[in-house]
């Protein structure tokens, strides 16, 4: 895109901004200031965002030499529309800046000075005595004055501000004229508009403050009467805070050179903003963009899967990597050399030019002619999206292929409309409806039938489920839970699907809502709240629909899919859930590279790797369409990290995205003496005994789920890093193997009730000789929601239910 003043003005000329009702349009020599004034990049000059025009007509104001008379309509106007843009907003714009915390030697007490006013807060009539003219009645006006004090609100800002700089000799306010003045600079420190305004100048949010206190006691010393009566006239609400703005500018650029600077510096390098031109060569390319848009079950992996099979070199890129497994096989089942690459596992398949590799793996290196990638709605999730989100930008590929919802349709189009790729869609319906059976269980397991997957949402329920059904009926219970290996959920999934066997009803938890090809003739939702890692809450409705759609699917045993609950309670929710239309998802994950993250720990020497992502957080921009995801995970990691000497940053960075459940402090103790190890240049050991056998009980068998988590978390690092630091890759392989086997094997005799990986937390209540589903929790939320009462005294805690991850 062309830059400079020339370019600029066009931009904003061609932009959405109504500017008929200005009187002034910008001029090519205030974009040229402007261009100086602010941070000449690429992102200062973003036209969506009102700050932008907030300051460019600041600087139209100051450099409009003969404002006339109407200059402080046109003032107002341009705050009346920023205020109430803003507040449409929420409150502010949420694309600019937010507040940067004060660093050690930036507050107010270490950078005031004997004159600046202390404790603004309270100090409202706290003014320097000898400005006050006593003499003066509240009609005066300084020596000069003869137009009154009207003439104030045209005066150009620039200009003012060196008046009031100069304005030793001048005539000073009258005390109750200054009582106003007092209390406007008040308001104005409080003021979240000029707050926000103030970032387009790179004062940042939590210098605000400061800065002013400061220009308070800068007017204290310099206010001159008619600028005090003015602001007087104006009274203390929004129009004086406005007409203050420009001045207070002036002041900030005058005063504060280095903290703006420093914050300009900052900014840049958490730029976020325009993700699609972080991939300059995947822009150009002319890629051609293929959505396959529908329900669940509706064939559009298949039929993506055509494209990619069909393409001398393709790549396949999965939600899990289970179903990266999944296609792996099914690929080269079919004659297609096809490799795997997952974070754990790399199979690398001689003369393949196929790749299926799970998401956060895929290689924005190579160049393909075909990719695909599915469930592209999980773009949104609120801690994997940025994955998704870097694939479609980034990928190399000619023709792309996203299978998913229809939530991110507008933004895939408006994403696409950015990166100038031609995009197609292709819509499907389900195969077969899914039918909801309005009978439910009636609160009895006793009912589950053959083909039926019993779904709930945490490890505990699960096995409560297994025990209770295999004790009241003679159907036998495979399970899947997020816990489990991929082999052993793959195992536990061909067992339920192969009709020769006992193995008839499945007890699954939301890591069956993916991709899974099972045999599954009614999905029964044993409940429909999950803990969220915070409280129980009710089981969004999109995943609800994900996990239902299980149901039925073409090719299977049971082609008409079924639904239904345990509960009668829950029956209503349940179909509340399928006829919600999908959401219209507006704004998609992003997560910053190291690279990027390195070039802000430039701006932050000496601080740890968890405060560097808190402090990248508070002050990256972000565009409309994006968020930042979550990083709670990879912070805690990095404390813990922390006190590992030795681990450059990058290496810090790798390890916190290690698969680790941060809520087993086995897994993180392991964690630890990995990089311990890797930190002081050792090979680094397994240093974990094999199991002798399969689990006897529940706490054997959460000891081999930890033990084949901390074997992948092995895998994975080994991957990430070189095999000289992680030399026991083929011993962890053959170990993880067989953890997954004594953890199939133990699932099949699985008959004692559930343990808690976190002691101490209350459990659901049961029967001494069964299982007592807890009541409705949908319907005691509801209940309990309207009490008011905070949620965390209200529900027992339940243990998490499994991630659904890769
Ligand atoms: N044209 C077809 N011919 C034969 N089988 C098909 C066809 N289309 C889909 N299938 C089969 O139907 C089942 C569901 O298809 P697919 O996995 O593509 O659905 P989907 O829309 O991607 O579902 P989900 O959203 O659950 O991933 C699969 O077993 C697939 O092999
Ligand atoms: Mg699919």
């Amino acid at each position: 895109m062309a830059r400079g003043p020339a370019a600029l003005l066009s931009r904003i000329r061609s932009s959405k901004h109504d500017f008929s009702r200005f009187r002034v349009f910008p001029s090519k020599r205030c974009i040229h200031s402007f261009g100086e004034w602010r941070n000449p990049t690429a992102s200062a000059f973003d036209l969506s965002k009102p700050a932008f025009f907030t300051s460019l007509m600041n600087l139209v104001h100051l450099q409009s030499a003969s404002g006339g008379p109407n200059l402080r309509d046109f003032r107002n106007t341009i705050g009346a529309r920023h205020f109430s843009s803003m507040r449409e907003d929420g409150g502010g714009d949420e694309n600019t800046v937010p507040g940067l915390t004060i660093e050690d030697g930036d507050d107010i007490s270490s950078i005031s000075d004997s004159t600046m006013v202390e404790n603004g807060d309270e100090g409202k009539s706290n003014c320097d005595s000898s400005m006050v003219e006593s003499g003066n009645s509240s009609d005066d006006v300084g020596s000069g004055e003869s137009l009154g004090y009207e003439h104030v609100a045209y005066r150009d800002p620039a200009e003012l501000y060196r008046e009031l700089c100069d304005s030793q000799t001048s005539a000073k306010p009258t005390k109750s004229d200054w009582e106003m003045v007092s209390e406007i600079l008040h308001n104005f420190r409080k003021s979240g508009w000029a707050a926000n305004q103030a970032l387009a100048i790179y004062i940042g949010m939590s210098f605000f403050p400061t800065a002013a206190s400061k220009f308070r006691s800068f007017m204290s010393k310099k206010c001159t009467a008619d600028v005090a009566k003015y602001l007087a006239s104006l009274g203390p609400g929004d129009a004086a805070v406005k007409f203050l703005f420009p001045i207070f500018v002036e002041f900030c650029l005058e005063e504060f050179p280095d903290e703006i600077k420093r914050f300009r510096s900052m900014i840049k390098s958490a730029d976020l903003t325009k993700p699609h031109t972080w991939f300059p060569f995947a822009r150009a390319m002319k890629r051609k963009i293929i959505y396959h848009c529908g329900p669940t079950n509706s064939g559009k992996t298949y039929n993506a899967l055509q494209g990619y099979m069909e393409a001398k070199k393709g790549i396949y890129c999965s939600p899990l990597r289970l179903l990266a497994m999944e296609v792996f096989d099914k690929v080269n089942a079919l004659g297609i050399y096809c490799s795997l690459h997952t974070g754990q596992e790399k199979k690398n398949v001689p003369f393949s030019n196929h790749t299926s590799c799970t998401v956060e793996m895929v290689s924005t290196d190579d160049i393909y002619d075909v990719a695909v990638i599915d469930e592209i709605q999980m773009m949104s999730d609120p801690c994997r999206g940025y994955a998704w989100t870097r694939a479609l930008l980034g990928l190399k590929a000619d023709e792309i292929h996203l299978c998913g919802d229809p939530s991110v349709l507008n933004v895939v189009r408006k994403i696409c409309s950015e990166t100038g790729d031609e995009l197609f869609e292709q819509h499907y319906e389900r195969f077969k409806p899914l039918v909801v059976e309005a009978k439910t269980l009636l609160g009895e397991l006793q009912n589950v039938r053959s083909g039926d997957c019993v779904v709930a949402f945490s490890r505990r329920e699960i096995f409560e489920v297994k025990l209770a059904i295999e004790k009241h009926t003679n159907h036998r219970c495979c399970v899947i839970y997020g816990a489990l290996p991929p082999e052993t959920r793959r195992q536990q999934a061909s067992l339920f699907n192969d009709p020769d066997n006992e193995y008839d009803v499945l007890v699954a938890s939301d890591a069956v809502g993916m991709g899974l090809n099972l045999n599954i003739r009614r999905v029964v939702f044993y409940s429909l709240s999950k803990y969220n890692g915070d409280k129980i809450v009710p089981v969004p409705a999109t995943q609800v629909k994900q996990i239902a759609g299980r149901a039925g699917r073409r090719g299977s045993r049971y082609p008409d899919g079924l639904t239904t609950t345990l509960h009668l309670d829950d029956l209503d929710y349940l179909i509340e859930c399928l006829k919600q239309p999908f959401d219209d998802i507006k704004k998609v994950g992003l997560f910053p590279f190291f690279e990027q993250v390195e070039l802000f720990a430039g701006q932050l020497p000496d601080v740890t790797l968890s405060h560097l992502l808190e402090k990248f957080s508070e002050n990256c921009r972000l565009d409309g369409s994006y968020f930042l995801c979550r990083h709670d995970h990879i912070k805690k990691v990095a404390n813990m990290l922390q006190k590992v000497q030795g681990l450059s940053l990058e290496d810090r960075f790798n390890f916190c995205f290690a698969p680790v459940n941060i809520r087993d402090p086995k897994a993180m103790y392991h964690l630890l003496r990995f990089a311990s190890s890797y930190s002081q240049n050792l090979p680094v050991n397994i240093a974990m005994g094999m199991p002798k056998g399969s689990a006897r009980n529940d706490s054997e068998l959460l000891d081999l789920e930890t033990k084949h988590q901390v074997l992948s978390m092995y895998l994975w690092l080994s991957h990430h890093f070189t095999e000289e630091t992680f030399p026991y890759v083929k011993k962890a392989e053959s170990m993880a193997t067989g953890i997954a086997d004594l953890l199939g094997q133990s699932l099949s005799k699985a008959c004692w009730k559930p343990e808690s990986r976190q002691a101490g937390k209350p459990k659901p209540q049961q029967k001494e000789d069964g299982y007592e589903r807890p009541r409705s929790l949908v319907k005691l939320f509801d209940e309990r929601r309207h009490e008011k009462s905070p949620e965390h005294e209200k529900f027992p805690q339940h243990e998490h239910s499994e991630k659904v991850a890769a």
